[in-house]
């Protein structure tokens, strides 16, 4: 026995194509192609990774890609107008600031300047608002990836009992949100939860996002539960570096019934997601219906 390894890099694949289908489809039907801009203050080596990848697989399902690199000592002020002027461009249907932000900028104030129809990270207060309400939203990339993978495994989650670790704005909170959503029974934890070992034993759906190296051993898991690992360290591996996620993959796999790994998991399907959200917010933006099975 041991889990099924839930190949999140395969699975974003398909996204990414059914996405550049309904792309094609949207330019030879309507000559509308969707832009998505990303915005990274700041020459944080992870972060540039990320938005190269963002950049590739954006062209690659036939979109338009607009980068705009800042200095790190780029004033606020310079940031806001950049996201007025995306705000005001009809081509840019997707705008992303990349996380984190230098410490003289106020994250919150810049992330409620983007227009929340164009905010595709789901971070906006009114798509916060939208989520918590169960109403149309743009739902953030992480989560909606994690969704996507536990529904294609367990269909309807109703009824459940899902531990979410972790209870950040971008990730564990509307992770919570949309399990909620599916009828779990939903527990978030965090850092001040007591026994914690007790509360994920309990989870038939366990979603890890921490930014701790293996902090969640298997002995933690329900045998046959489903576990999302949506977090990445790198860390030291003799002399070189690599990857690993909140939970501890090898004492987890023989327990859990089905795992994401890292990498190859929760990370590639958050692109895929993004991808996505550009093109739900560029089907609502010209008033036509978003395709069913990219969002909620
Ligand atoms: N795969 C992907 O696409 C993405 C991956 N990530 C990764 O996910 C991880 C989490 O990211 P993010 O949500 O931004 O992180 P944050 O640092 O914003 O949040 C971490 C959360 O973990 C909680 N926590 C910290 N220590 C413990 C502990 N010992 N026990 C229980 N809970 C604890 C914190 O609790 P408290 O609130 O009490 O401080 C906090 O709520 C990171 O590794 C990040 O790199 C993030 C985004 C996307
Ligand atoms: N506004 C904003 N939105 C984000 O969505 C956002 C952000 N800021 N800041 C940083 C985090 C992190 N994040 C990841 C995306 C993809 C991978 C990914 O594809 N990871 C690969 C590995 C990549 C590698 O090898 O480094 C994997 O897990 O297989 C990881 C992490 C999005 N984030």
């Amino acid at each position: 026995m041991g889990a099924d390894i839930i190949d999140g890099k395969g699975f974003a694949a398909r996204v990414r194509a059914e996405v550049a289908g309904h792309v094609a489809r949207l330019k030879s039907d309507h000559d509308i192609t969707p832009g998505l801009a990303v915005v990274l203050v700041g020459a944080d080596p992870a972060s540039e990774v990320y938005v190269r990848n963002k950049g590739i697989q954006t062209r690659e399902a036939g979109m338009n890609s607009h980068e705009h690199r800042l200095p790190s000592d780029t004033p606020e002020a310079d940031l806001l107008a950049l996201i007025a002027q995306l705000n005001a461009d009809p081509g840019v249907h997707g705008i992303l600031v990349q996380l984190p932000l230098p410490a003289h900028m106020d994250a919150e104030a810049v992330i409620n300047a983007i227009d929340p129809a164009k905010d595709v990270d789901g971070f906006h207060i009114l798509n916060v608002g939208l989520l918590g309400t169960g109403q149309k939203a743009m739902v953030p990339c992480t989560p909606l990836g994690c969704l996507m993978m536990l529904r294609d495994r367990l269909g309807d989650l109703s009824g459940l009992n899902a531990v979410v670790v972790g209870r950040s704005n971008i990730v564990g909170k509307p992770m919570a949100q949309l399990l909620l959503r599916e009828s779990c029974t939903v527990t978030v934890a965090h850092s001040r939860t007591r026994d914690l070992a007790a509360v994920c034993r309990g989870a038939d759906i366990l979603v890890a996002a921490v930014g701790r190296p293996r902090m969640i051993p298997g002995d933690w898991v329900k045998p046959g539960a489903t576990v999302i690992d949506v977090g990445i360290s790198r860390i030291a591996d003799g002399d070189r570096t690599r990857l690993v996620g909140d939970v501890d993959f090898d004492s987890a796999l023989p327990v859990a019934g089905a795992i994401t790994p890292v990498p190859g998991g929760v990370g590639p399907m958050t692109i895929a997601c993004l991808l996505a959200n550009t093109l739900t917010a560029c089907c609502r933006a010209n008033g036509l219906e978003a395709p069913e099975g990219l969002t909620v």
